[in-house]
């Protein structure tokens, strides 16, 4: 199976990332709203922490595989795809004006000799002055500048695991919560279509085109048969009943519940993995501040193939996780321990945000010092990456990586 991911936990043996590119460097303060950063990294060292991220994961055995490469094999294939690609991209950049759209293409064209560099430089953004842009009579060109962005960055691809989420066998391509990251689903959307690797191999469960947002950083594989989605500010309980119905009929997959965890719906909680992540087979890092408020709800298959069963499910969080992961006792571990300053610190920079490669280790930040020691208390293997960059952008090594295949 070319993609096999039926656990959080199992020895990890092959992952997709991308390595943070200029489309960093075309951050300003005043779209760092409108692209979800909080703070503009400086790229050479982003780029240095992130590959100690990959170098670490291959030296723990796990073959690492690069969007920005994937994507270029498929723009390789001819001259057709190439061209629905860069025109669904101008289109979704928001170019309207034919004479923009013409330009912007034509701009494009000069990297078609290397793939990669067009997609790096569609992933990057561009701005007028790059292109052959006179301020001529339009009102368009009247009210633009050179350095206006005619095409946005999308400085939060290197979160490789939200735009689309590996679940089983089968892959949900995201519709997004915000216009900025839906554009990054383009690049799923083409690698799961027509990249050799995948074409035809691979379930659809979630559509790019479908209705409701979800995002892959709420969406968790407890094990073959149980799976847990997040009802968070990024995913809506439509779009995991839509979800639950996709996969209880697919042919192919296992699972036969889902659980819906609704977290607070605010940034810091963002999505399920920015708060609960799985590090063992019955360990778990949490923020404490979901402890209270959590309820979850279990969703099943219903009578007829379209109808699906829900029930609010009773218990505390470790014993709702018990009876669905089938283990005596489950230990929810602290992000920050019990020092609420440490708590709120850390989880800010995605203390509970780790990435788990076989029982029991897992990658963390390493400026998460206080998280970091507690783990190791509990017996945890923890592997620490270089972070000062990387955190600028509010996600952790489990957000910046989509596992395609666990043991
Ligand atoms: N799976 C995650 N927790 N991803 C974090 C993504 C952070 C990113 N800046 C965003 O707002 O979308």
């Amino acid at each position: 199976m070319v993609i096999n991911v039926k656990s959080e936990i199992r020895p990890l043996k092959k992952v997709l990332l991308h390595r943070p590119g200029k489309e960093l460097e075309n951050l300003t303060p005043d779209t760092l709203d409108r692209l979800l950063f909080d703070d503009i990294p400086f790229l050479e060292v982003a780029q240095q922490e992130h590959d100690a991220f990959a170098q670490l994961l291959r030296d723990n055995g796990v073959e690492v595989v690069y969007l920005e490469d994937l994507m270029a094999d498929v723009l390789n294939l001819n001259d057709e795809i190439r061209d629905q690609f860069l025109y669904q991209w101008i289109k979704e950049a928001g170019v309207s004006t034919k004479k923009y759209i013409k330009k912007v293409y034509d701009f494009m064209l000069q990297y078609n000799d290397n793939k990669k560099e067009m997609v790096l430089k569609s992933m990057e953004g561009i701005v007028l002055r790059e292109i052959d842009w006179q301020p001529t009579a339009s009102l368009v060109d009247l009210m633009s500048t050179p350095d206006k962005l005619i095409v946005d960055p999308m400085p939060n691809l290197y979160f490789t695991r939200d735009p689309f989420a590996c679940i089983g066998n089968g892959v949900s391509i995201n519709k997004m919560y915000s216009q900025t990251r839906n554009r990054e689903t383009i690049y799923g959307d083409y690698i799961f279509k027509y990249h050799p690797d995948f074409k035809g191999q691979v379930d659809l469960l979630y559509d790019r085109g479908d209705l409701n947002h979800i995002e892959g950083g709420d969406i968790l594989n407890l094990n073959d048969k149980v799976l847990a989605v997040g009802i968070s500010q990024r995913t809506e309980p439509e779009a995991i009943e839509a979800l639950a119905r996709n996969i209880f009929a697919c042919g192919n997959a296992t699972i036969d519940t889902v659980l819906a965890f609704d977290i607070p719906s605010t940034r810091a909680f963002m999505h399920l993995d920015t708060v609960f992540t799985q590090i063992d087979v019955d360990k778990f890092t949490i923020h404490p501040a979901i402890l209270g408020p959590l309820v979850v709800y279990e969703i099943k298959p219903g009578n007829n193939s379209d109808d699906l069963t829900v029930r609010k499910v009773e218990g505390t969080l470790e014993s709702i996780l018990e009876t669905y992961l089938g283990v005596e006792k489950v230990t929810l571990i602290k992000c920050g321990g019990e020092d609420l300053i440490a708590a709120q610190r850390e989880q800010w920079n995605d203390g509970s945000n780790t990435l788990c490669i076989a029982p029991g280790t897992i990658i963390t930040y390493q400026r998460n010092t206080v998280t970091n020691k507690l783990l190791r208390e509990y017996n945890v293997n923890v592997l620490e990456i270089p972070s000062a960059e990387l955190s600028r952008g509010r996600g952790g090594p489990r957000c910046m990586s989509m596992p395609l295949v666990r043991e």
